[in-house]
């Protein structure tokens, strides 16, 4: 029998681990019987994109993104409408979405969830087209994205402290969302459209968020007293968001975020450029990924 090839392709920017501990891994666990492989390294942003699609073009079986939830994003928008199938081996800062997924975080857990080679369909979100895999968003979430893609270093530190310093700075919006035809006015401090659960590192933005059920998440967190923040980020880790006062949460399949100043949001952590109207849709089973 014919082995199934897998093109890892390794995000040498993302997280804090040096690269050379991750091909040993892959070289040390992978299934050899089962998949031949190859590594390839990313040069600059989006150029997974790119790999991705012309790994699929060549037949490979799979393409494993080797980073967090940018590189998985990156590696999935060159896989979508292929048969070719999604894996992630998580070595991101956050991980967010293999975190949602229950991908084990651990080198040698990580490869043998490859080897076992579970294929599902997941859903992916589109924001005026462009594909995200775990969550989009405006307001602080993006403003934070903005400031950790400035900072040198990664990590929850660095994640932990921009949020501290830019919470009591940060203004909040009068915006008008649309759920699948109906109207919400509020003040609000971030919006959030998840397919995933959290954004990583166990913070639970949309804790009951399914991937696979054919709907998108909306979290509201709305202007709230400063003070208490940190109950805020408990009840984010302890997977309760939702449950607080200052939480409102809706579900649906076209969602519309209109604010006439904006102009930044995040797909999947990375924060870009938007036009001041966002139409978010979700497709379901759109892309078959392993999964424990
Ligand atoms: N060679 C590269 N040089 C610069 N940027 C890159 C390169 N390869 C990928 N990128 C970009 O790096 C961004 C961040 O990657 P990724 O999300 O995997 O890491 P992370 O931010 O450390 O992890 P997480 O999202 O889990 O917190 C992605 O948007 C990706 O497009």
């Amino acid at each position: 029998m014919s082995k199934k090839h897998l093109v890892f392709v390794v995000n040498p920017k993302s997280g804090v681990e040096r690269q050379k501990v991750v091909e040993h891994a892959i070289e040390q666990y992978l299934d050899k019987e089962q998949f031949s492989y190859e590594i390839q390294h990313t040069q600059y942003a989006k150029h997974g994109t790119e790999l991705a699609r012309e790994a699929a073009k060549a037949g490979a079986y799979g393409v494993v993104a080797v980073g967090g939830d940018g590189s998985a994003n990156d590696i999935a928008a060159g896989l979508l409408g292929t048969d070719t199938v999604l894996a992630i081996f998580p070595k991101g800062s956050g991980n967010g979405m293999a975190r949602t997924m229950e991908i084990p975080l651990k080198d040698r857990e990580a490869i043998e969830t490859i080897n076992r080679n579970k294929v599902v369909k997941m859903d992916v979100g589109f924001v005026n087209g462009q594909m995200f895999i775990s969550n989009a968003g405006v307001g602080f979430d993006a403003l934070i994205a903005k400031k950790f893609a400035k900072s040198a270093r990664r990590g929850l530190m660095v994640y932990s402290w921009l949020v501290t310093k830019y919470l009591w700075l940060y203004n909040e919006w009068d915006w008008r969302i649309i759920v699948d035809g109906k109207e919400i006015k509020t003040r609000a401090f971030l919006i959030n459209i998840a397919n995933g659960r959290q954004f990583g590192y166990n913070f639970q933005i949309a804790p009951d968020a399914d991937w696979q059920d054919g709907l998108l998440d909306v979290i509201v967190i709305k202007k709230f007293p400063k003070i208490l923040g940190s109950s805020l980020v408990i009840r984010a880790m302890n997977g309760t968001l939702t449950k607080s006062p200052f939480v409102e949460h809706y579900r649906g399949k076209e969602i519309t975020i209109v604010h006439p100043d904006l102009k930044l949001m995040q797909t999947d952590g990375d924060a870009h450029p938007c036009t001041n109207r966002l139409e978010f849709k979700i497709q379901a089973a759109a892309q078959k990924v392993i999964v424990p």
